[in-house]
C-alpha cells in the first residue's frame, strides 16, 4: 500500500490499475499541499463509522472545493455496499463543516476589523490572535518562539497577524501597514520558519533594501530573531562582492540593495545563483519600483526563476501602479492594508510652520532648541549641498550634531549611524538615504526641514519617529515656494487622524510632481569664508 494515500484505502479492496486516474489525482494533490499546516495534512481525514464504513470528511478550509472532489472521491468506492451511508452521514459532516468555516470567517472579520486589516485574494488565510498561533496552527519552533520572548514581543502587529499566515500558507504577497508597524518581523518570521534549517543548497531567501543602510539593519534583524539556529544570514557587503565566490558561497538568507545584487548576476566568472531562490521581499517594494532601480530590481526578480518561488513586497506606502507591476508577476496574491492607504502613523503628532524663508527656518530650527531640545531627533533636508550647508552651521552651536547622505564613505555612513544609535550624536541632518525604514527607536522629533518631494517621502520620512506605538512629533518647515504642495501634507495629515485648519483644507489640490524647488542657501557665512 502506497504510503501517501494509506489513510484513503484502509479496509477497503482497491483496484489501482482500474481507478490508476484517480489513484494518480489524489496523490498529486496530496503532494501540491505543501505548506506543512496541520490543517492541510488531513485534508481527507478517514473516519470509521460504529459501522464499520468508511466516510470522508473534507476539510473546512478547502470548502470550494468540496464538491467536485467528493464527487470524484465517491467512484472510487463504486460497487460498495456502505454508499447510501456515507452519502447521509457525509452530507451531514459537509453541513457542520458549512457551519464551523461561516464561524470561522466571523471570527475572522471581527478581528481584521478591530486591528484595521483589510485583505483581498482568494481564500485568505485566517489571522493570528496571537503569536501562541505560531505553534499551534504551524509548528513553529520553540526557539523562534524564545526569541520572541527575548525580543520583548508579547502580541503581534496587526500586519504581523495577517502577512504572516499569508506567507506561512505559500501564497504571495503585498502588504501595507504603517512606518514603525514591525513589517520586518512580518516578513522574516514565516522565512525563518519555511526554510526550517540551514542547507547547502545555494541561496535560498533574497531580501532586497533600497539602502546600505536598512539591508545592514535588516541582516541584524534577521540574526536576531535566528539566534539558536545556524542559518547563513549575509549582508551582500563591497567585501563580499569582489572576494567571493559565488559558486561556493553558503548562504541561507541574502540581503542586498539591487545594485550590488545586480553586479553579482552580470559577473563574468563566479557569479551568483539566484535559481533556486525560494523566498523573495521586496521591501520598501515601491522606491524599489522607481525609475532610479527599477532595471536593477528587475533583473534581480528575474533572475530568481525558481517557479515555486514566494515573492512578497512590504512598504507603508504602496501606489497603484506599483500594485498593477505587482500583479503581472504575482500569482494568487493576497493585498494586507493595514489602516488608510494614504495615512502616515496615528502615533505621531504633526505640524507645519510657515517660516518665510532659509533664514526663517535657521532661525526658528535655533529657538526650537532653545526652546526645548528633545534628542534624538532627525533633520531632513533635500540635498547633498544643503545637507552639509545646515551641518556647517550647527556643528559649532552646543549641541551634538551629525549628518549623513550619500557621498560619503560606507565607512563614514556606518559610523555616523552608530553614532547616533549609541546616543554620542543628538540631532543628525539626513537626506532622504535616512528616509524609509530606518528604525532609530528612540526618536522623538522628525523636522522636515525642507519640504518634502511628495507624499510618500513625507510619510516615511516623518516615520522615523512614534515607532512601535510610540508617540513622536513631525514638524514640518515651508515657504512660499511649498504652498501649491500643502493641500497634498494635509490630506496626509486628515487620514491619519490629525487635525488641520480649515483653511488649509479649502486649498486647490495640485497633482504633485518631485517637488525640489530651487532654494537660497542656508549658509550664513560669506561665500569667501566657507571651508
Ligand atoms: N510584535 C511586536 N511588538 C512590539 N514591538 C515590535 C513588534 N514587532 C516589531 N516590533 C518593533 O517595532 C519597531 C519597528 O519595526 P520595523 O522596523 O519592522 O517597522 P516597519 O513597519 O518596517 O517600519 P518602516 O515602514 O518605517 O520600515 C522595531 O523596533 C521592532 O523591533
Amino acid at each position: 500500500m502506497e504510503k501517501d494515500t494509506s489513510f484513503l484505502l484502509t479496509g477497503i479492496k482497491f483496484n489501482k490499475k482500474r481507478f490508476a486516474g484517480d489513484f494518480a489525482r489524489f496523490k498529486k494533490r496530496k503532494q501540491s499541499n505543501d505548506d506543512g499546516s496541520v490543517d492541510d495534512l488531513s485534508y481527507f481525514k478517514r473516519e470509521d463509522t460504529e459501522a464499520g464504513n468508511v466516510v470522508v470528511s473534507v476539510n473546512k478550509k478547502r470548502k470550494r472545493k468540496t464538491k467536485a472532489e467528493r464527487v470524484e472521491g465517491f467512484s472510487v468506492f463504486k460497487g460498495s455496499d456502505a454508499v447510501p451511508v456515507v452519502i447521509n452521514e457525509a452530507t451531514e459532516q459537509e453541513e457542520n463543516n458549512q457551519k464551523e468555516l461561516n464561524r470561522q470567517n466571523e471570527r475572522d472579520l471581527r478581528l481584521r476589523k478591530k486591528y484595521g486589516i483589510h485583505v483581498s485574494g482568494n481564500n485568505v488565510p485566517s489571522p493570528l490572535q496571537g503569536f501562541a498561533e505560531l505553534s499551534t496552527r504551524y509548528g513553529c519552533e520553540s526557539y523562534l518562539l524564545h526569541n520572541l520572548v527575548k525580543l520583548g514581543f508579547k502580541e503581534p502587529t496587526p500586519i504581523q497577524r495577517q502577512a504572516i499566515p499569508v506567507l506561512l500558507s505559500g501564497r504571495e504577497c503585498f502588504a501595507k501597514a504603517p512606518t514603525g508597524s514591525g513589517k520586518t518581523l512580518a516578513f522574516v518570521y514565516p522565512m525563518l520558519m519555511k526554510l526550517k534549517q540551514p542547507s547547502k543548497d545555494g541561496i535560498r531567501a533574497v531580501i532586497l533594501c533600497h539602502t546600505r543602510e536598512l539591508a545592514a539593519q535588516t541582516t541584524r534583524e534577521c540574526k536576531k530573531m535566528a539566534k539558536g539556529n545556524k542559518f547563513r544570514i549575509k549582508l551582500m557587503t563591497k567585501e563580499l562582492m569582489r572576494n567571493t565566490d559565488f559558486t561556493k558561497l553558503p548562504c541561507d538568507i541574502l540581503v542586498s540593495t539591487p545594485r550590488r545584487l545586480q553586479l553579482c548576476i552580470c559577473k563574468k566568472k563566479k557569479k551568483i545563483d539566484l535559481s533556486r531562490v525560494e523566498y523573495l521581499v521586496l521591501d520598501e517594494s515601491d522606491k524599489l519600483f522607481e525609475r532610479s532601480l527599477l532595471e536593477q530590481t528587475d533583473s534581480v526578480v528575474k533572475a530568481c526563476s525558481n517557479p515555486s518561488i514566494i515573492r512578497s513586497l512590504f512598504s507603508a506606502t504602496l501606489p497603484d501602479f506599483v500594485e498593477d507591476v505587482a500583479r503581472t508577476v504575482m500569482h494568487d496574491a493576497v493585498r494586507v492594508i493595514v489602516g488608510d492607504k494614504n495615512a502616515a502613523s496615528e502615533s505621531i503628532k504633526q505640524k507645519l510652520i510657515f517660516a518665510g524663508s532659509e533664514e526663517g527656518k535657521l532661525l526658528a530650527l535655533r529657538q526650537s532648541f532653545a526652546e526645548s531640545l528633545n534628542p534624538p531627533m532627525l533633520i531632513f533636508v533635500q540635498s547633498i549641498e544643503r545637507a552639509e550647508e545646515l551641518y556647517g552651521e550647527l556643528k559649532f552651536d552646543s549641541i551634538r550634531v551629525g549628518v549623513i547622505h550619500s557621498n560619503l564613505s560606507q565607512e563614514q555612513r556606518e559610523n555616523v549611524i552608530d553614532d547616533f544609535r549609541a546616543g554620542k550624536t543628538w540631532v543628525l541632518i539626513a537626506t532622504d538615504v535616512l528616509g524609509r525604514g530606518m528604525d532609530f527607536k528612540g526618536v522623538k522629533c522628525v523636522i522636515n526641514y525642507d519640504f518634502p518631494d511628495c507624499a510618500a517621502s513625507y510619510i516615511h520620512r516623518i516615520g522615523r519617529s512614534g515607532r512601535a506605538g510610540r508617540i513622536g512629533e513631525a514638524i514640518t518647515f515651508y515657504t512660499e515656494d511649498d504652498i501649491p504642495y500643502l493641500r497634498n501634507i494635509a490630506n496626509v495629515m486628515i487620514a491619519s487622524g490629525c487635525e488641520v485648519p480649515s483653511w488649509l483644507i479649502d486649498m486647490p489640490k495640485k497633482k504633485w510632481k518631485k517637488h525640489y524647488p530651487r532654494r537660497e542657501s542656508i549658509s550664513t557665512k560669506p561665500k569667501d569664508q566657507e571651508e
